[in-house]
């Protein structure tokens, strides 16, 4: 499997600010650009974390993208997957309409009667961990299901867990003209963070784009 991050960060770093809202830090050519890497990727996945704060879809937006890949026999949508331990994925979010098939990584921990009402809207349920999601073998099921690209888009506490655990292949990074700030704001890669072994990229491309710059990496 390719794990491809993408995320669009402020000129400090941040993700969003300190009320973790969603923040429009890309331009229409950045969010093009995106749209075009979900329509080449088999799935799309997010922490819970991104699903709480920003309720977001993981469509494509163009007709033509989807017209292309109903064309090549896959659906129109990838999947979407929602790394989530404990089951706390709203019944009503986005992510779990019928516009695309959704996964959900829990842990042993999550509540059956929780599991039962993902499974009643539809969803997969994957159990990997015992009380957080076991992203290297969760990763390896849903390999097993079909996923041969998978576009990570945050955030920084599910980015920093791939980085850990050697899962990333590439990491695609807008940064843009706005400056967030703020210690509590979520940045591209949280959790406890690094202290030894930093894990070093490739960069493979700089490119000016809206407003800001598109930065590819390569991670060896
Ligand atoms: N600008 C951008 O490109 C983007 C911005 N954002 C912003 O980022 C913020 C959300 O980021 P963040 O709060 O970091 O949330 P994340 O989306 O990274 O979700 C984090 C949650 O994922 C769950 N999870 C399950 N398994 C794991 C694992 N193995 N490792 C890490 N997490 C795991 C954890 O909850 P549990 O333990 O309960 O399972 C954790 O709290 C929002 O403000 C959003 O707007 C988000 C995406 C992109
Ligand atoms: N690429 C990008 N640029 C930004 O400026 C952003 N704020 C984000 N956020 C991510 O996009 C998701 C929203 O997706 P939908 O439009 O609802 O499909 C959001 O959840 C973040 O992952 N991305």
């Amino acid at each position: 499997m390719r794990v491809v991050v993408n995320a669009a960060m402020s000129v400090d770093g941040k993700l969003s600010s300190r009320e973790r809202t969603q923040i429009e830090i890309s331009g229409p050519d950045d969010f093009d650009r995106v749209d075009q890497l979900r329509a080449d990727s088999d799935a799309v996945m997010v922490g819970v974390g991104t699903v709480l704060a920003d309720d977001p879809s993981l469509t494509i937006d163009s007709d033509e993208r989807k017209q292309a890949r109903r064309d090549r026999g896959d659906p129109e949508n990838p999947a979407r997957v929602v790394a989530d331990s404990r089951v706390r994925t709203p019944p009503d979010a986005t992510v779990l309409n019928d516009a695309a098939h959704t996964y959900l990584l829990v842990s042993q921990a999550a509540p059956t009667d929780f599991v039962e009402q993902m499974e009643e809207a539809g969803a997969t349920v994957l159990a990997t961990g015992e009380d957080r999601v076991n992203l290297t073998t969760a990763l390896g099921k849903l390999e097993g299901e079909g996923v041969e690209q998978l576009m990570v888009e945050g955030g920084g506490e599910l980015i920093f867990s791939l980085f850990q655990a050697d899962l990333v292949d590439e990491l695609s990074v807008f940064v843009g003209p706005k400056v967030i700030g703020g210690r509590d704001a979520p940045t591209l890669a949280d959790g406890d963070g690094f202290t030894e072994a930093f894990p070093e990229l490739e960069l493979q491309s700089v490119e000016r784009l809206d407003a800001g710059a598109l930065l590819e990496w390569n991670v060896p």
